[in-house]
């Protein structure tokens, strides 16, 4: 049962240990991860085994959480029980000229050639007194298409998301990736008209992906695009899907890792203007996290003509790693809700800032007491 879970997270809570709850997307499965001590592990070269919270800047230590103890039970309830349907706006006109300011100067940048898109964020604070996993029970509860986790570790800090962004999902050396990108309001069942710039925006994201993977795997395609919901949101996907050579997945990682879905093209121009413009640390916003190289076994069933039915099993590693986006860091008697959008030429700074307002929805919803 998920109340073990539950029980068990609040009892680390209490005594500072570290632990992560996540459901994985359209799952009911809810998985818990227990470390024994409060060792600090920092990922090396992603050969690792365990749960993996990456932060968005790699030159920053990546954490793995130990699988000590993992229990499993079931959550599906979703109702939306306690979940505020409404969106809710809160008063945040102090920081909108800061921000209009650095788009336009982004904008600027693109168009005298220095890159082509960049992905914007910023932070918004919230007031917060009500007990993390409450909260959790409604976010589980409100995004059963997302991966939903809380993620604890008393020397490192509190976090919550309902993502919509696989990174990168492997079985043995097949893999999944995904571009996601353009943001519209969800309206009813009416699947959004894209525009240029929202189109020309993810078609950067995919090409990115593309290019940045060709050395690394044996074969990638790519679907074709769609229009998928996140919560209250839309936004365009194409999902690629492949083969890597063996032990290869630490480099397709760094390659991916990050695509311009959260920083932008060419990548070091895009970074170097985030790191000094958006003037805070976006941690492990726009990060990845999940699980790391599991071993699962897989008992196959070998049925051969005139031959003796032999099960054998063979074990192979598996990997399932979101991009951590609409989240929030869960801080003493506040939450800092991140938020951010992909900037291009043709971007107008007004409807960048009412994007990242419809991204704050996500978080806000699920909040009890403002
Ligand atoms: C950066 C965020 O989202 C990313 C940016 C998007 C966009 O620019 O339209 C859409 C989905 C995500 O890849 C965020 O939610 O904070």
């Amino acid at each position: 049962m998920a109340q073990e879970l539950f029980d068990r997270a609040a009892m680390c809570l209490k005594e500072q240990q570290p632990f992560v709850l996540y459901r994985k997307p359209n799952t009911t499965e809810l998985i818990g991860v227990f470390q024994q001590t409060d060792e600090v592990h920092i990922v090396q070269d992603f050969t690792e085994s365990g749960f993996v919270f990456a932060p968005f800047d790699l030159n920053s230590n990546a954490i793995l959480l130990k699988m000590d103890t993992v229990l499993k039970g079931t959550f599906d309830s979703f109702d939306g029980e306690g979940v505020n349907t409404d969106s809710i706006i809160i008063d945040e006109s102090h920081d909108k000229p800061r921000y209009l300011d650095i788009i336009t100067k982004a904008i600027g940048q693109i168009n005298e050639g220095r890159f082509n898109k960049v992905v914007l964020s910023r932070k918004i604070e919230v007031t917060n007194h009500e007990n993390d996993l409450e909260i959790y029970k409604r976010l589980l509860n409100a995004y059963q298409k997302a991966f939903c986790y809380l993620w604890y570790h008393p020397k490192v800090g509190a976090w919550m998301g309902a993502t919509p962004e696989i990174l990168v999902k492997t079985n043995g050396s097949q893999f999944t990736t995904m571009s996601l990108a353009g943001t519209k309001s969800f309206i009813d069942l009416e699947e959004p008209n894209w525009s240029e710039k929202e189109l020309h925006e993810q078609q950067l994201v995919t090409d990115y992906i593309l290019d940045a993977l060709k050395d690394e795997v044996v074969s990638i395609k790519s679907s074709q695009r769609e229009s998928v919901r996140a919560g209250q949101l839309w936004h365009l996907r194409t999902e690629m899907k492949g083969t890597f050579a063996p032990n290869k997945f630490g480099s397709v990682l760094k390659a991916l890792h990050p695509t311009p879905a959260v920083c932008g093209t060419p990548l070091l121009e895009a970074k170097d203007f985030i790191l000094n413009n958006e003037m805070y640390d976006r941690s492990f916003y726009t990060g990845f996290l999940g699980e790391l190289n599991i071993k699962s076994e897989l008992a196959r069933n070998r049925n051969r003509k005139n031959q003796e039915n032999s099960a054998y099993r063979s074990v192979m590693k598996t990997s399932e790693l979101f991009v951590n986006l609409r989240c929030m860091q869960l801080l003493k008697d506040k939450v800092a809700i991140y938020v951010g959008g992909g900037i291009t030429g043709e971007s107008s700074p007004e409807s960048e800032w009412q994007e990242t307002a419809l991204k704050s929805n996500t978080m806000l919803r699920v909040l009890g007491d403002k």
